[in-house]
């Protein structure tokens, strides 16, 4: 049974896989597997460098992260184009990866994706577990994580499905706007109801 763990920029995916991790369930992040598109030699960076210019990619000949990030929250259209490069490429690998993590012993396993329901990948998983804060606490945990500033962080989650949308599409929900033992908390009860569903 594969599980589709999503949420907000900041909600705390990461978070909540690590705790899923100690109970023994494998999980790949969409994040990843987007840099990994990326990766010098990959047809993917040779397309954004035909679009953007050679002046994308920093002195090691890798994606210069940060100068696409501002030119694509700053322009929808070069957003949308990007997101046509990558998404599919990310849907590829990472059935690859749900096949191989089917054949491991644990009887559930979880795909982490940020933009889940944006991109058009709810279907290849057969559960959506949305992680849900406050969007305040969203831009406060961006801005302080990444060095970002708060307008950025906005315009980050306004590229983003709003709260309710997303809650509206979850199967389950996790609840990240109090501490850490809250959090391991839910996650060990969705432990027991996914070891439960799968044996179904
Ligand atoms: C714009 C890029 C180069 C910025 O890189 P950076 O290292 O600063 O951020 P990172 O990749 O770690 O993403 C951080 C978070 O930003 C948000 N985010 C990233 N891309 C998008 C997008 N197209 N729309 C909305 N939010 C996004 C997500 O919450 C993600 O978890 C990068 O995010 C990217 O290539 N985005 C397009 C691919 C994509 O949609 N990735 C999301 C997972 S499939
Ligand atoms: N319950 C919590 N209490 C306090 N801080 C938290 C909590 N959950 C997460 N954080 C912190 O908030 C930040 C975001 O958490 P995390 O990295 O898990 O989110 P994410 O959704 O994986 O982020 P991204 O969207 O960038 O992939 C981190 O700095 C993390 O340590």
């Amino acid at each position: 049974m594969s599980i589709g763990l999503t949420g907000g920029i900041a909600s705390g995916k990461s978070s909540v896989a690590r705790a899923f991790e100690v109970l023994g369930i494998e999980w790949v992040d969409a994040d990843d597997t987007a840099r990994e598109v990326v990766a010098p030699g990959e047809p993917a960076l040779a397309d954004i460098v035909a679009r953007h210019g050679k002046e994308i990619l920093d002195e090691h000949g890798e994606l210069n992260r940060r100068a696409l990030r501002e030119r694509v929250f700053a322009d929808e259209t070069e957003r949308r184009w990007l997101e046509g490069v990558i998404h599919p490429r990310v849907r590829k690998r990472l059935l690859e990866h749900m096949a191989r993590m089917a054949q491991g012993p644990a009887p559930y396993h979880l795909v982490v994706v940020p933009l889940l329901f944006e991109a058009g990948l709810s279907e290849i998983v057969d559960r959506r577990l949305v992680i849900d804060v406050p969007e305040s606490l969203q831009i406060e945990r961006t801005a302080s994580r990444d060095g970002v500033t708060e307008a950025q962080a906005q315009a980050i989650v306004d590229a983003q499905l709003p709260r309710e949308e997303r809650l509206a599409r979850a199967d389950d929900v996790i609840d990240n706007s109090g501490d850490l033992e809250a959090l391991k908390r839910q996650v060990a009860e969705l432990d027991e109801k996914y070891r439960r569903l799968a044996k179904e």
